[in-house]
């Protein structure tokens, strides 16, 4: 019986990933889900946000299931020595995991191109995937340092690193539209003119994607405004954080956006959007990020992609019916939820 840990985490997790957790008991419930702790939640109960239990829950797993991690601005959190704090917990799960290359889909499901703030004629079929770097860069330079009057962190990639993201990548255009772009700042930055070199080099085993290279500002732009040009984007990781909350834009809401993060081992899935602390505790979180964190899953780590269609036209059903409150809509996170069983 594949094994799933659950990591249901701070603010609004434990609603969206409840949410999830309704789905897959329906669609598959013959996977052991087992609970465990990670962020702030963690760092309370177990003194650390990525604690020793979680860790060794996760060795035979097959995969897991992050809902968000962090509090608000205010919170105690935000002081603690920064290993210690929620964010260093997450990002120490996709070190542990190994999970290089984060897959972030962004779709404008047909009928539900009302939900976006673009005009129909920019949001209507935008299909598009974004690859980012997860374990490199500035999240993960180990020379960061910070003083009273200066501090710094530096991105760093090494060619290796850069070379097994865009497999992830190439591979992906191959099964898709076959279009990649390849998306850096190599007018200003050398780790930058490295990453194009290693994207250049590897555009040769595969003769079939058609790869373009353009800066990250321009892509800001074009990525809400003539969204039809990308396929496949590559990027690195700091560029990829930005530019993924930027696309959810087309959609709607962040609410809707899934990830999943892949390396050799097990897969961590989690909705892009953090734990929403002005929300949380209310109900209306908008699950649906997380629910189609929970199909990546499936079609990812279990191999079973006729139960992703499956939840993801379900939750295309129930989206039409009971949009959210951050879609403009009134359903409560239990309600669209419940649009989504009802539609399986
Ligand atoms: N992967 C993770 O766990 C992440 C954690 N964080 C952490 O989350 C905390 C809050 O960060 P913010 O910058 O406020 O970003 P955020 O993504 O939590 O929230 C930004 C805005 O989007 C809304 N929002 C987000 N998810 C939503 C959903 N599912 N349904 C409806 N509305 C939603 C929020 O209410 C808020 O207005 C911080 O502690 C931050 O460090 C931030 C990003 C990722
Ligand atoms: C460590 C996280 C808070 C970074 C983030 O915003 C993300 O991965 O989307
Ligand atoms: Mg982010």
């Amino acid at each position: 019986m594949p094994k799933v840990i659950v990591l249901p985490g701070d603010g609004i997790g434990p609603e969206v990933v409840g949410a999830a957790l309704e789905v897959l008991r329906e669609v598959a419930p013959d996977l052991t889900l087992e609970e465990c702790r990670l962020g702030g939640c963690a760092y309370e109960a177990e003194g650390d946000p990525f604690p020793a239990s979680t860790q060794a829950a996760l060795a035979d797993a097959d995969a897991a299931l992050l809902g968000t991690v962090g509090g608000a601005p205010d919170s105690p959190w935000n002081t603690l020595p920064r290993p210690l704090r929620p964010e260093s917990g997450l990002l120490r799960l996709r070190q542990h995991l190994g999970v290089y290359a984060n897959l972030r889909p962004v779709q404008v499901m047909p009928g539900l191109e009302h939900l976006s703030p673009l005009r129909p004629e920019i949001a209507a079929g935008v299909d598009l995937l974004i690859v980012r770097e997860l374990l490199g860069g500035a999240y993960f330079d180990p020379r960061r340092e910070k003083g009273a009057e200066a501090a710094f962190n530096t991105i760093g990639y090494a060619a290796d690193e850069i070379e097994r993201a865009a497999e992830h990548a190439f591979g992906a255009a191959q099964q898709r539209r076959g279009r990649l772009t390849s998306v850096d700042k190599a007018n200003v930055l050398e780790v930058s003119e490295l990453w194009r070199e290693v994207v250049t080099a590897q555009a040769a085993n595969y003769p079939e994607v058609q790869v373009n290279h353009e800066y990250v500002d321009s892509v800001a732009t074009l990525l809400v405004t003539r969204p039809e040009r990308y396929d496949v984007i590559l990027t690195e990781n700091l560029f990829g954080d930005i530019l993924s909350d930027l696309a959810a834009v087309l959609p709607g809401s962040l609410g809707l956006m899934p990830s999943a993060s892949l390396g050799e081992g097990a897969g961590l899935y989690e909705p892009i959007h953090g734990s929403a602390p002005d929300i949380a505790g209310q109900g209306v979180a908008n699950p649906a990020g997380t629910i189609l964190s929970a199909a990546m899953l499936l079609r990812f780590s279990l191999g079973r992609s006729a139960e992703a269609e499956r939840v993801e036209a379900a939750v295309r059903a129930a989206l039409a019916q009971a949009p959210t409150r951050d879609l403009g809509g009134t359903a409560s996170t239990a309600e669209l939820t419940a649009a989504v069983v009802r539609a399986l």
